[in-house]
């Protein structure tokens, strides 16, 4: 159901100043050929209502002809910034960048942020956007999460459907996600609300167990059948099961790539604004489905990529499965129990 201009230049007046951007500063809005046209209209509005200069930075899409998928998160690390230095430098000249294309996972949103740049991902559906505008409280409530998960040597997750993995923390940083871009060097995702790192290398041990419902990104898909994953030393080394099980390994395999199998970021969501059931309501190719990803109370971990954290990982192949009913526990302090988040007391 459509949100109205006004709404969706609302949302973005709240979130520039939640960024606090203002007269002098430049925002340049990055879009391409899937770029969502009411959103960038109302983010230029919005940029100009604020009193910055508001630039638009067009660039041709790429890995249409690699990818398998249509979904900007589904082949990462090579964008249409890559052997684009022209692009990259306006990019770095920018105070922010509302990106409407996807730079997630490339090496040039690893230098604009190095540079001091500032990145916010926005490429949901208007409507989604509307619905989870962030909040000073959504910060607050990934900052405070984050302390714990800062604090913590090891992350153990379990579920009745025979999840038991463990994995040893402290190697990498957080990926704290609410949703807005506060301060110099910082990347982030509007609409999010989730927590997240990556385990620390090799550390990764033990099973991972589907259950029907849980779901597989960008696949789209609420699993119908368990899939088991046997991770051993920070790899995937098995994926069995049905039909679905065929599916992925399908897929994963035709990136020819050993990186694939590798356990990328690890953490859990903490929006209620999110839905799980949001996933079964769209077209799979109208969403990259975020509320999948940040509903309170998922355990959310991925395969792939690990050059987001500063780690040598960049295969394109990147898998996300947020899952329910989970027991998340930091140091055996838990923070998720059966898929319900422990309330701060
Ligand atoms: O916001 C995001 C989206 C996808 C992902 O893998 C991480 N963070």
């Amino acid at each position: 159901m459509p949100v109205s201009d006004y709404e969706l230049f609302q949302a973005w007046k709240s979130v520039l100043a939640l960024c606090e951007i203002g007269p002098g500063q430049t925002v340049t809005v990055l879009t391409s050929q899937d770029s969502n046209e009411q959103t960038i209209r109302c983010a230029i509005l919005a940029v100009r209502e604020a009193g910055a200069v508001a630039n638009r930075l067009d660039v041709q899409p790429t890995n249409g002809s690699l990818s398998l998928s249509r979904d900007p998160l589904a082949f990462v690390g090579t964008t249409p910034l890559t052997n684009n230095p022209a692009a990259v430098a306006m990019l770095k000249a920018s105070d922010l960048v509302l990106d409407l294309m996807t730079l997630l996972f490339s090496a040039e949103q690893h230098d604009i942020l190095e540079a001091g740049g500032r990145i916010l991902l926005a490429v949901e559906p208007p409507e989604v956007l509307v619905r989870m505008v962030p909040t000073l409280a959504d910060r607050e409530t990934v900052l405070a999460a984050s302390r714990k998960l800062q604090a913590a040597r090891s992350m153990h997750v379990t579920s009745e459907a025979g999840t038991n993995v463990t994995f040893a923390l402290g190697q990498y940083p957080m990926l704290e996600e609410y949703g807005f871009v506060d301060k110099p060097g910082r990347w982030d995702h509007w609409p999010s609300g989730f927590l997240a790192t990556w385990s620390n290398e090799g550390s990764a041990q033990g099973k991972i167990v589907l259950a029907p419902g849980d779901i597989l990104l960008p696949q789209k898909a609420y699993v119908q059948q368990p899939i088991t994953f046997d991770i051993e030393n920070g790899f995937v080394t098995s994926i069995s099961g049905g039909f679905e099980a065929d599916h992925l390994r399908d897929y994963m395999e035709s990136f020819n790539d050993p990186e694939v199998y590798a356990i990328s970021h690890i953490g859990w969501g903490l929006q209620k604004r999110a839905h799980w059931s949001v996933l079964g309501f769209y077209d799979r190719e109208a969403s990259i489905g975020m509320d999948s990803r940040a509903c309170a109370g998922n355990f959310l971990w991925s395969t792939g990529p690990n050059n987001e954290a500063g780690g040598t990982r960049d295969t394109a192949c990147h898998i996300d499965i947020p899952m329910r009913n989970c027991t998340v526990a930091l140091d055996g302090s838990p923070v998720v129990i059966g898929g319900k988040l422990v309330e701060a007391v």
